[in-house]
């Protein structure tokens, strides 16, 4: 059995500006000792705006903490106005990259074609992508989650070599679950992150998929996160709102303490 290290991302959304995403990065680096670190790899996806800075510090104080984006464009350079490339990412040596997060889907119309692109992307400029799926509400009703899911994970790895998609991790985020104070059970994580595990056993191979990171999503705080991440599809979590309070984070990250 493949031991993977859990990963704890901290996808902050349009909040915190520049100034405010270098305070929340010290606080976060008093609080994270080297034995977190050890334990739990810790990243955090600022928004674009905020990424020099963040880079800035980490790379002067030689923190531990990982950063990445939480969008990236299909095209590597040229006339596409407001769109932030790949090579742009690498050079502020970004090691994550978020693909196709439900509010992507939602708000900005990005479908499995538009993720599959996206993937490829960030392989392109050695960053690595974190491919988030999920179900909305309805969907969840209709008992279909565990299909639907595996689609747009389908679709979003489709071409993608085995030896790209080695290195991927999946955020499982149901839709319904973002935001909303509703966390999914630790069973509806487990019932999902497993489907999402075996699909990539069956479009690649065993080991390949032992060895890929699955992320819960959806509501996650220090109270919920320890039983999410007793289920053993679980690898982490890819945190919204509680990332914003450098405590509450600290403590999703310290979940064996929980
Ligand atoms: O969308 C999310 C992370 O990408 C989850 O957001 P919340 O943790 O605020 O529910």
């Amino acid at each position: 059995m493949t031991t993977r290290t859990p990963l704890m991302a901290g996808n902050w959304k349009m909040n915190l500006n520049h100034l405010e995403a270098i305070a929340h990065v010290q606080k976060l680096s008093f609080a994270l000792a080297d034995k977190d670190y050890d334990a739990v790899e810790v990243a955090v996806l600022p928004p674009f705006v905020d990424l020099r800075s963040v880079q800035t510090l980490v790379d002067g104080d030689k923190l531990k903490i990982k950063y990445g984006a939480q969008d990236i464009s299909a095209h590597d350079s040229g006339a596409y106005t407001g769109e932030i490339s790949g090579s742009m990412l690498a050079k502020l040596k970004c090691t994550y990259v978020a693909v196709g997060h439900s509010e992507r889907r939602q708000y900005h119309g990005e479908d499995d074609a538009t993720c599959n692109a996206k993937v490829k992307a960030a392989y392109r400029h050695g960053l690595t992508p974190i491919l988030c799926v999920g179900e909305g509400l309805d969907v969840r009703k209709a008992g279909e989650q565990v299909p639907y899911t595996l689609a747009q994970l389908d679709g979003g790895l489709a071409d993608v070599p085995a030896e790209q998609v080695e290195s991927i991790v999946i955020a499982y985020e149901p839709v319904w679950a973002i935001g909303t104070g509703e966390v999914a059970t630790p069973e509806d994580a487990q019932e999902v992150c497993g489907a999402i595990r075996g699909r990539l056993a069956e479009l690649y191979s065993q080991e390949l998929a032992d060895t890929v990171r699955i992320q819960y999503g959806g509501s996650v705080k220090s109270g919920n996160i320890a039983a999410i991440m007793a289920q053993p599809d679980v690898d982490g979590a890819l945190i919204g709102g509680a990332a914003l309070d450098a405590d509450e984070f600290v403590k999703i990250v310290r979940f064996r303490d929980q």
